[in-house]
């Protein structure tokens, strides 16, 4: 109990050069107000306070959420003048977007406990340097490329590939590249019947019959049209077995660390796909048609589906690097089924498992690996909800949740599904079949810093 003061930067800063450079400023007045007081500290990505709960200000102004601290009690000491002085210089650099409160008068910050501890953690880290998509994002932080619904692509032709689909813009992390309506869906069996797919392509405008009679043919023989369907249909989600045929989504090439996702909105019906990474321009835009097996098996598949030798950066790698790909595909794929084991999760949960899986995937697919982070990040919710440990679950919902935006978008219906497990955890079906971690939703732990959280939250000190 106390009372809590402070202040709460609101709408929060963006990463433009703008916001940076009003932050800068505001850390600079900051440093020079406490240049010769010992208990105002410099660490390498924030400014400790070492008075009251020891409030942060952090380097990276787009991070910061709120700056406060208990300013009654023993232990207190004389934060509420700390808590005060920052509070003013931040009303002088920023306005009223520096919103002050205590709750001396009944004023309580503008932002819920959970997301200010979440941004506090993501301090200690610094964020991969980004470059900015246009010069117009730089300076102001809006995106005027994605506001006047500019093609972020263009088709090309690519060495060794055929067409293909390139970046125009730096386009950022998580956008959505484009989205676009199948010509047709049809089954495997269906399509290797060609007077089924022709039925499929009279029933098209003349504009789209030339669109699909344009799309590339891997498969040369006698069933034309059935050979543009092997060669370019995607699934309608995760283990359909229907398929899509899309005019332009057609046209992108494979990778086995790709930029980019496909996914099927099973809402509006399309197909859409979003960037796993930050993509400069003039950088191909690449999908894989073939996720997470080792390289012999998933060569052989891209081969005998879709007719072509992979030549990526991956597949082009000396032999000595694709073992330690292979290695690790294979190991990830040894803990995905660990962890899919479900008598394991009722009497051993083990998150650590989930935690090395999540480490492995990161190497391999360079920070791209959205799509099975957000299954992983499910598991883990899995393991935390059925011992009845809501805390852990928020949490493991809520980055379920984060990863599944960037690779399938707010509108995608397993992202909402995300967003609920994420703020009511105990809805899943499983909550409660054991009490062995009890917990309640607001049980995550405060003050933590990012290396002390993850060992909460993956359990590490108790197994
Ligand atoms: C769905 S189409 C992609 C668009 C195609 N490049 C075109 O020109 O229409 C699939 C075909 O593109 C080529 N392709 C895609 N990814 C490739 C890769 N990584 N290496 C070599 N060829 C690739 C293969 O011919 C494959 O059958």
């Amino acid at each position: 109990m106390g009372i809590d003061a402070g202040f709460d930067m609101v709408p929060r800063l963006s990463k433009s050069a703008l916001d940076r450079f009003n932050w800068d400023s505001f850390i600079r007045r900051v440093k020079e107000e406490y240049k010769d007081d010992d208990r105002v500290e410099i660490k390498p990505n924030y400014i400790e306070f070492n008075v009251g709960e020891h409030p942060l200000l952090p380097f990276e102004g787009h991070k910061f959420l709120r700056f406060s601290s208990k300013i009654s009690g023993s232990l207190c000491g004389d934060a509420q003048e700390y808590v005060s002085t920052v509070s003013l210089i931040a009303e002088v650099s920023f306005g009223s977007r520096a919103l002050c409160w205590s709750e001396i008068y009944d004023q309580y910050g503008h932002y819920g406990w959970k997301e200010v501890h979440e941004s506090i953690r993501t301090y200690e880290q610094r964020d991969p340097q980004e470059r900015p998509t246009s010069i117009a994002q730089l300076i102001t932080g809006t995106d005027p490329i994605a506001d006047m619904g500019l093609s972020l692509y263009e088709i090309r032709s690519i060495p060794g590939k055929g067409k293909g689909l390139v970046a125009r813009f730096n386009i950022s992390k998580g956008a959505r590249i484009i989205v676009e309506k199948p010509l047709f869906t049809i089954t495997p069996a269906a399509a290797s019947i060609e007077s089924n797919v022709i039925a499929k392509v009279r029933a098209l405008s003349k504009d789209q019959q030339r669109q699909f009679l344009s799309l590339h043919n891997n498969f040369q023989g006698k069933s034309i049209f059935g050979g543009i369907c092997k060669t370019n249909a995607l699934p309608c989600g995760v283990d359909a077995i229907v398929g899509g045929v899309y005019p332009t989504i057609c046209l992108i090439n494979h990778c086995c660390v790709p930029n980019a996702h496909h996914s099927w909105n099973s809402k509006t019906n399309s197909e859409t796909v979003h960037a796993l990474r930050y993509i400069q321009a003039g950088e191909e835009i690449m999908i894989a048609y073939d996720y997470d097996k080792a390289s012999a098996p998933r060569r052989a598949n891209l081969k005998n589906s879709f007719g072509f030798d992979c030549s990526c950066r991956l597949c082009s790698l000396p032999r000595s690097e694709l073992q330690k790909s292979d290695e690790r595909r294979l190991r990830i794929k040894q803990l995905d089924e660990a962890i899919g084991d479900s008598s394991r999760v009722m009497n051993t949960p083990v998150l650590a498992d989930c935690q090395e899986m999540l480490r492995l995937l990161d190497e391999e697919y360079d920070g791209g690996s959205s799509p099975p982070d957000a299954r992983l990040y499910y598991d883990a919710f899995q393991i935390a909800i059925t011992h009845s440990d809501q805390a852990r679950a928020s949490v493991f919902g809520e980055r379920m949740y984060k990863a599944r935006v960037v690779c399938e978008g707010e509108d995608s219906p397993a992202t909402v599904c995300a967003k609920n497990f994420m703020q009511h955890p105990a809805q899943h079906l499983n909550f409660g079949a054991s009490k062995r971690w009890r917990t309640t939703k607001t049980a995550v732990p405060k003050g933590l810093n990012g290396e002390q959280f993850e060992k909460w939250l993956w359990r590490s000190q108790s197994g």
